[in-house]
């Protein structure tokens, strides 16, 4: 799997955010939605915008695809103006909405596919075959001709990704693609985006809470709050910016509470949680205490050590750790570049 580092400028990139700024409504009721935004995304990449409700990224995502007029910055896609020129970037992008809103469920799947084929210019007898393939490759050969409101949440999800993807555009954004899927329909999803961009080179930006998607996906993740951008960086460096020494223990028997107290001043011990016979719970060793020392502090009290193994943290965490607390301005790319 090609990862790409956020560093990486050697390419020109297909779109480039700069200053970008949405407020809506006016004097105190102003919303600051976007706040300033830059960034610069290569091709070729998978980019995730993640962030809290209301943080702004339906917001930024619909002023780069020409939705919402921006307030103040710039847009440029594959090079070109994307405010004035919403005509011409129209052909280098493709969205998938939130709840397939962008599919009409009164045409059948096929209508459908061919009609987003022929906003791109595309003449849809000569791509049937590929329609075909794409119809095929999603499991719905047998809704070839079904409307799409008689499908259920997760066919409408795919019919909507199928017609993102029959126009053939070098960009595609796609907002919640897991919602309503099941895990195999997820599972092939993420194979289908990894394909897109390492075959096909095509950019893909996608706006997720799947943890889990974004992390086996996506090259680089821009994370917002608030309208402003707390970190941006590839999802191995967050993770490794925000590791921590810390450790889960557990232990054959049951602490004195003179014993817990003093590992919760110098380990800060927390968690505590009994299972059966054992008890476990979570250590932090403060720089000049190793974890050697808490181990022999519990020798000391005749305390059994059953295990111990060092906590990794996941994008989960680092998400919740920028997001709900005042931001930590630790990211190597953090703040607006
Ligand atoms: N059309 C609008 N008019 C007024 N305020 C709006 C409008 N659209 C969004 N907002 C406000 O702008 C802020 C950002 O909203 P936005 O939908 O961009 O966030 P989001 O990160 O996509 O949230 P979510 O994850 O809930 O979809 C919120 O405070 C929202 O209430």
């Amino acid at each position: 799997m090609a990862r790409h580092s956020s560093a990486e400028t050697a390419v020109d990139p297909v779109i480039s955010v700069r200053d970008l700024t949405k407020v809506y409504g006016q004097g105190d009721a102003a919303v600051r939605a976007v706040d300033g935004v830059s960034f610069d995304i290569s091709p070729g990449t998978v980019v995730g915008v993640l962030g809290p409700n209301g943080a702004g990224k339906t917001s930024a995502i619909k002023m780069m695809l020409g939705l919402v007029t921006p307030t103040a910055g710039d847009v440029r896609i594959a090079g070109t103006d994307a405010l004035s020129n919403t005509t011409a970037i129209y052909r280098h992008v493709g969205a998938m909405l939130e709840g397939a809103r962008n599919v009409y469920w009164r045409l059948t799947v096929r209508e459908n596919v061919e009609f987003f084929a022929s906003l791109s210019g595309f003449d849809p007898r000569r791509t049937a075959d590929y329609h075909d393939a794409l119809i095929e490759r999603y499991g719905l050969e047998d809704k070839a001709d079904t409307p799409v409101r008689e499908l259920s949440r997760g066919m409408k999800q795919k019919v909507s990704l199928i017609c993102t993807l029959a126009r053939r555009t070098d960009v595609i954004f796609l907002d919640e693609p897991t919602l309503g899927l099941d895990v195999e329909t997820s599972l092939d999803l993420r194979r289908e985006i990894r394909r897109l961009t390492d075959d096909r080179s095509m950019t893909v930006v996608l706006s997720s809470h799947d943890m889990d998607l974004v992390e086996a996906v996506c090259d680089r993740v821009i994370i917002v709050r608030a309208g402003r951008i707390v970190a941006d960086d590839t999802v191995e460096n967050l993770v490794e910016l925000f590791r921590t020494q810390a450790y889960q223990l557990t232990v054959g028997s049951p602490l004195s509470e003179a014993a817990k107290g003093r590992l919760e001043h110098r380990y800060n011990a927390q968690g505590w949680e009994r299972i059966g016979e054992h008890v476990r719970f979570e250590a932090t060793p403060r720089s000049d205490d190793s974890v050697y020392t808490l181990v022999d502090e519990l020798q000391r009290e005749a305390v059994p050590l059953v295990s111990i193994q060092s906590l990794q943290p996941d994008l989960e965490n680092v998400f919740l750790e920028l997001t709900t607390e005042a931001a930590r301005p630790k990211t190597q790319n953090g703040g607006e570049r």
